[in-house]
């Protein structure tokens, strides 16, 4: 399986349909491959918080409609990473938008975990309620966004439903860029699942991404690791290698689904 995760550059200084046009053409070069992975909300900037309102756009919106039809001329899976997704009964959602490789959007995920403590984030979107996963030909994809790589819990989670490739959009602040790293390696080593991250490039609202989007596989072996800046990291693997290290290093028969209450002293 050949997977390109497209390091995007996102800053303010640059329209949202310039760069919509940008990525679709970056999408539309990934010729053989069989995955394709934009960050998160890149159409608007995930700090550009000012942005969002004019930026949200429904599910069949101007990046939907692009990111479909790039799709299709490759004919490949594509995660389109998230955008402002506004719901005409409620909030907006940081909305993750999958396509098939017919151009069909199979599969939406609404970010779980909200970032921004009391700001941003956590106080201007609806939280997303469900678990996605979806059946993409060769392995099962699990769906998270950015600051859900905090939340082993949620993997599990994905786990559980079937999850072997965990695709993970982001716009990781540099400031926290060790964290970023480790965290995609230790919820690969946890699931014994290949864990592929894309990160945004470049300064928006004021935070300067940290890039560095990574590719690990179920040993926690890193596959492949992006600079700073914009790139396109292309990575081959082996999804059957999900079900090998789990039958290997059968961890996952150990786990104590009733946990003991914490004894009181
Ligand atoms: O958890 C972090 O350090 C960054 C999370 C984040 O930037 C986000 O979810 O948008």
């Amino acid at each position: 399986m050949r997977a390109s995760l497209i390091q995007l550059a996102v800053s303010d200084a640059e329209p949202a349909a310039e760069r919509r046009a940008r990525a679709a053409a970056m999408v539309r070069a990934q010729d053989g491959a069989d995955l394709v992975v934009l960050p998160e909300l890149w159409p608007v900037g995930g700090f550009a918080y000012d942005a969002w309102p004019t930026g949200a756009e429904p599910l069949d919106g101007p990046t939907a409609e692009a990111m479909s039809a790039a799709a299709k001329a490759v004919g490949c899976w594509l995660h389109a990473g998230s955008i402002v997704e506004r719901d005409p009964d409620g909030p907006i959602y940081n909305t993750s938008l999958l396509f098939a490789p017919d151009g069909e959007l199979v599969r939406t995920y609404r970010k779980i975990h909200r970032f921004g403590f009391d700001s941003g984030e956590a106080v201007a979107m609806g939280a997303g309620q469900e678990i996605v996963t979806a059946d993409a030909g060769p392995a099962v994809l699990g769906l998270a966004t950015c600051y859900d790589l905090r939340f082993p819990e949620l993997f599990r989670a994905l786990l559980d439903a079937g999850a072997e490739l965990l695709v993970v959009p982001a716009a990781w602040p540099a400031r926290r860029a060790e964290h970023w790293n480790l965290l995609a390696r230790a919820r690969a080593v946890e699931e014994q699942a290949f864990v592929l991250a894309c990160n945004t490039a470049g300064t928006h609202g004021g935070v300067e991404q940290a890039g560095r989007s990574i590719v690990v596989d179920p040993w926690g072996r890193v596959l492949a690791e992006a600079g700073p800046d914009e790139q396109v990291l292309t990575v081959e693997f082996d999804p059957a290698e999900v079900a090998a290290c789990r039958a290997d290093f059968p961890v996952h028969r150990d786990r104590l689904l009733g946990i003991p209450a914490p004894v009181q002293r």
